[in-house]
């Protein structure tokens, strides 16, 4: 996340670490969306390559031992079988984890409200993301879990002349365009928008500006959740 601030610890408790084991530790790869007690949304591009994956629930700093967080691993991935990791620009890039064992649910783990089949937010509207991702373009990871306002951008704004054009297709969800953006490492995690004074997981951050995350006119763009409802439930 490029701008925004630390988030206040667990205030965002559907928020999760994709991880990976590489030589002797787990390393942070992505974020996700707990959803169910055993199911984890993400961004498909998180999983392209098979490793060997947890998923951290309940952590606020990744680098340290805090006591609220759970470990799981993960039984099953599930890619749409539109994606296409060579084109992100094509959408489907949504992705279920289902875990080994259910998450225990309290204060620093909850589930994400998922929004409506086929629910489109107006322009504006108030949105969160939340992300352990790099907090400059070329720059580091965050230790703590951050967070920006980031409030859509309509799609007849996003596809416009100047903004991502073609680029952006219906089935995402834009958001900033301004200073704060989401940015490498932010992939998969959700975009938390406020919707009748609920929170509810609307998007899941998809690609940045290969310019830079926080290009003006190239806002954040999520793979749009209420899009893909009935894929999900074939599942859920
Ligand atoms: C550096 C930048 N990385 C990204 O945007 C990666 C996703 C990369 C998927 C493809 N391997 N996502 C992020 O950084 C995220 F955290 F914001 F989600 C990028 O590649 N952006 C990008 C690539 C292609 C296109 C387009 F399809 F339009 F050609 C648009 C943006």
């Amino acid at each position: 996340v490029v701008g925004g601030e630390v988030a206040r610890p667990n205030s965002w408790p559907w928020q999760i670490s994709l991880q990976f084991k590489s030589v002797i530790r787990y390393r942070h790869t992505c974020g996700g969306t707990l959803i169910k007690r055993g199911w984890v949304m993400t961004a498909a591009h998180c999983v392209d390559s098979s490793r060997d994956w947890r998923v951290v629930l309940g952590d606020h700093n990744i680098n340290s031992h805090e006591g609220s967080e759970q470990y799981m691993s993960v039984s099953r991935v599930h890619i749409h079988p539109n994606w296409n990791s060579n084109n992100v620009a094509g959408g489907w890039d949504i992705a279920l984890l289902h875990l080994s064992t259910e998450a225990s649910l309290n204060n620093n783990v909850q589930l994400g409200a998922l929004p409506p089949s086929g629910q489109v937010l107006p322009n504006k509207n108030p949105c969160y993301i939340s992300g352990w991702g790099r907090t400059a373009t070329g720059g580091q990871l965050s230790d703590q879990l951050k967070q920006a306002y980031l409030p859509s951008v309509d799609h007849r704004t996003c596809s416009g002349y100047g903004w991502w054009g073609s680029t952006v297709k219906d089935s995402m969800i834009c958001a900033g365009g301004g200073r704060e953006s989401g940015c490498q490492g932010d992939s998969g995690g959700p975009l938390n928008c406020i919707v009748n004074g609920n929170w509810v997981v609307h998007g899941v951050t998809s690609f940045v500006s290969s310019s830079g995350c926080n290009a003006t006119k190239k806002p954040t763009v999520f793979t749009r959740v209420s899009a893909y409802i009935g894929w999900m439930n074939e599942y859920l």
